[in-house]
């Protein structure tokens, strides 16, 4: 299973111009990339195209399957977003539980996957813990643990490590990195030191798609 971005041209609703013109991208599963490009660009714009959440307006952007229905962009997307969408007053492990939930597991079944996906981001001792006490660290490792429960085969992250230093950064990669195993992964950085983590690189520019 791929993703594919085929000749992309995106312009949101009342804007003056393209963000993204005639992109083109495939995303390999069990391969991570990073998207590089300066603030602006279009690199959410296109995790969003990836996830389909924005709907391109022209070119296809699709899952390609060796054979049977391709099932929808929704269907096979996780996100890692920045840590504002935790539920402060649950615990960790009712956080990531939800995403469980999403897959139809019944609530004792969730909790279990919920407690293992925390285990492998390193968190196993907070997941009692209600999420507003964590630090930005633990809780963008808790973001992680939740995308993992939800099993999709693709993990889309916008600026994993945006606001962490360089250390608690690193912690929050090695999680990304080593539990994400067999999953594609899309991350969208600033961050060079991130990128070079990353199996292959791609820039935005002047909305395409170039190799970096
Ligand atoms: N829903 C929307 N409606 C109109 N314009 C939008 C919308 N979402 C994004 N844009 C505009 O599209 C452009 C690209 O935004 P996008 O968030 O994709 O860039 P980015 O490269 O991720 O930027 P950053 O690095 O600053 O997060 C920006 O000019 C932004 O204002």
């Amino acid at each position: 299973m791929r993703l594919v971005v085929d000749e992309v041209t995106v312009r949101y609703p009342r804007a003056d111009r393209h963000i993204l013109a005639d992109a083109s991208l495939t995303v390999e599963p069990d391969r991570t990339l990073a998207v590089l490009g300066p603030s602006g660009s279009g690199k959410s714009t296109l995790l969003s195209v990836l996830g389909g959440l924005v709907t391109p307006t022209r070119g296809t952007a699709r899952v390609a399957v060796a054979e049977g229905l391709a099932p929808a962009l929704r269907d096979v997307t996780a996100w890692v977003l920045q840590t504002v969408n935790v539920l402060p007053e649950r615990s960790a492990l009712d956080n990531v539980a939800v995403a469980a939930r999403t897959r139809g597991l019944g609530r004792e079944e969730s909790r279990a996957v919920a407690a293992d996906r925390l285990a492998d981001v390193g968190l196993a001792r907070r997941a009692g813990d209600a999420a507003r006490v964590l630090s930005g660290g633990e809780l963008q490792r808790v973001v992680i643990a939740r995308a993992l429960a939800s099993a999709r085969p693709f993990l889309l992250a916008d600026e994993p490590t945006g606001q962490l230093d360089r250390a608690t950064s690193e912690a929050v990669l090695d999680a990304l990195f080593t539990t994400s195993v067999g999953a594609g992964v899309v991350v969208v950085t600033h961050d060079l030191a991130v990128a070079a983590r990353c199996d292959s690189i791609v820039r935005i520019d002047d909305g395409r798609v170039v190799t970096a």
